[in-house]
């Protein structure tokens, strides 16, 4: 059943500062935690392990675990329907398997520490909250976006932007714009910053598509990822309607990193595993054999082309062989990193400087000497 509530008008949009720190190293909490205001009433003193909040269910779920495997934390759950399980690699964790939603609301009263949901929800119901920064802001999975969608037929067959659906005749202070919407924070709030006066909202839990065919909303703003469900309710999207873009993120409490014994320890061994591991997925491994008469001159050619940098610069390491009794090196071997993209063209540009014997091998981490993401957390924190 669909509800219809009042607008919430407050709007507040947190800003980030994106400067440097200096240190790298883990800084040390102050020895003994504060209070904290959650709804739990519960001292942060009370527990002395670290939560950690991942999806339940849902589609978030099986890929949370997946990428959190190929980061060598796998979750260990003794039974499928207990709620709570731990990672062995990361001492002194505890796992709590929620909702998305809920996992928001308890990284905000102090109930979780750390938590992973899309930005879709942490938008929705961490509300701008202080209290919540973001860590890792790409886990690259849970793409989706979140969209205002129209009918394609009736009075709106040739409305095609935000703007068009703003311009409408029909939208009166007694008849308002009908948006059914799970979002009841952020749908208010885009509406009221894009200027649409006349909008009422209404909720329900889901198949909001069908709201526009049964007469309930004009509108609706939902999550989109393919649009096949927009299109087989003959919905449209429409220019300047995305309200966000939307995938999986690594969050924590502030409050918790600051104040709790090991969260920013463990906050930052996941946050460089994530870091290692989402990029070395783009890149391949390559290595060829190339003649040449010294390192440096086989490095010069290799830095000529454009596809074959590398992250730092190529290996040139020499091919050691023996001729009439004598040690030479005739050959050098080069390793270099290249973006899967780039795959083919780096292996032409490498032909065309003489490599041979080409050979790939996917990445498994890249261990960078610092991940700028820490140093963006550590800044945020003012540690
Ligand atoms: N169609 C989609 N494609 C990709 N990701 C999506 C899609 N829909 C939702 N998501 C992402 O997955 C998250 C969880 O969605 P899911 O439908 O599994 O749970 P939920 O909608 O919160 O739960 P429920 O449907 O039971 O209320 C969303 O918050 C969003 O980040
Ligand atoms: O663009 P698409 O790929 O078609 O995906 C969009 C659909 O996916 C989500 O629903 P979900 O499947 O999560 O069902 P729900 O409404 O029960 O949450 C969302 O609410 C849309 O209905
Ligand atoms: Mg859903």
């Amino acid at each position: 059943m669909l509800t219809t509530m009042t607008l919430p008008l407050h709007v507040s949009v947190r800003s980030r500062s994106w400067c440097c720190y200096a240190s790298l190293s883990v800084p040390q909490p102050q020895a003994e935690p504060q209070l904290l205001n959650g709804n739990s009433g519960g001292r942060l003193a009370d527990r002395k392990e670290i939560r950690l909040g991942l999806p339940s269910k849902g589609r978030m779920s099986a890929d949370t675990l997946e990428l959190l495997k190929n980061c060598q934390l796998s979750v260990k759950q003794v039974n499928p329907r207990q709620y709570v399980a731990e990672i062995p690699q990361l001492s002194n964790l505890e796992v709590w398997f929620q909702r998305p939603k809920d996992i928001v609301r308890k990284l905000l009263s102090g109930d979780l520490d750390l938590g992973i949901v899309g930005l879709d929800t942490l938008s929705e119901y961490g509300q701008s909250s202080e209290d919540l920064i973001t860590v890792h802001e790409a886990l690259e999975y849970g793409d989706c976006r979140l969209s205002l969608a129209i009918p394609q037929y009736g009075i709106f067959e040739n409305v095609n932007s935000l703007e068009e659906l703003a311009k409408m005749p029909q939208w009166t202070e007694e008849r308002p714009l009908r948006v059914a919407t799970g979002f009841t924070y952020l749908g208010p709030k885009f509406m009221k910053e894009n200027g649409l006066k006349h909008v009422t909202f209404s909720t329900a839990d889901g198949a909001l598509e069908a709201a526009p065919a049964m007469g309930i909303a004009d509108a609706i703003l939902d999550l989109v990822s393919s649009g096949t469900t927009l299109r087989e309710n003959n919905l449209k999207e429409i220019k300047g309607g995305v309200v966000l873009e939307s995938q999986a993120v690594l969050i924590a409490s502030r409050k918790s990193m600051i104040q709790r014994k090991g969260v920013l320890e463990t906050t930052h061994e996941m946050l460089e595993r994530l870091e290692a591991h989402l990029r070395a997925i783009g890149q391949f491994t390559v290595t060829a054999n190339m003649r040449g008469s010294s390192a440096e001159e086989v490095a010069e050619r290799i830095l000529s082309q454009p596809s074959l940098m590398g992250l730092q610069g190529p290996t040139v390491s020499p091919v050691f062989c023996k001729h009439d009794g004598k040690v030479t090196a005739d050959y050098y071997a080069i390793v270099i990193c290249v973006p899967k993209k780039a795959l083919y063209k780096s292996i032409q540009q490498l032909r065309a400087i003489g490599g041979s014997g080409v050979l790939i091998s996917p990445l498994t981490y890249i261990f960078d000497e610092e991940t700028p993401r820490w140093r963006q957390l550590l800044s945020e924190l003012g540690l």
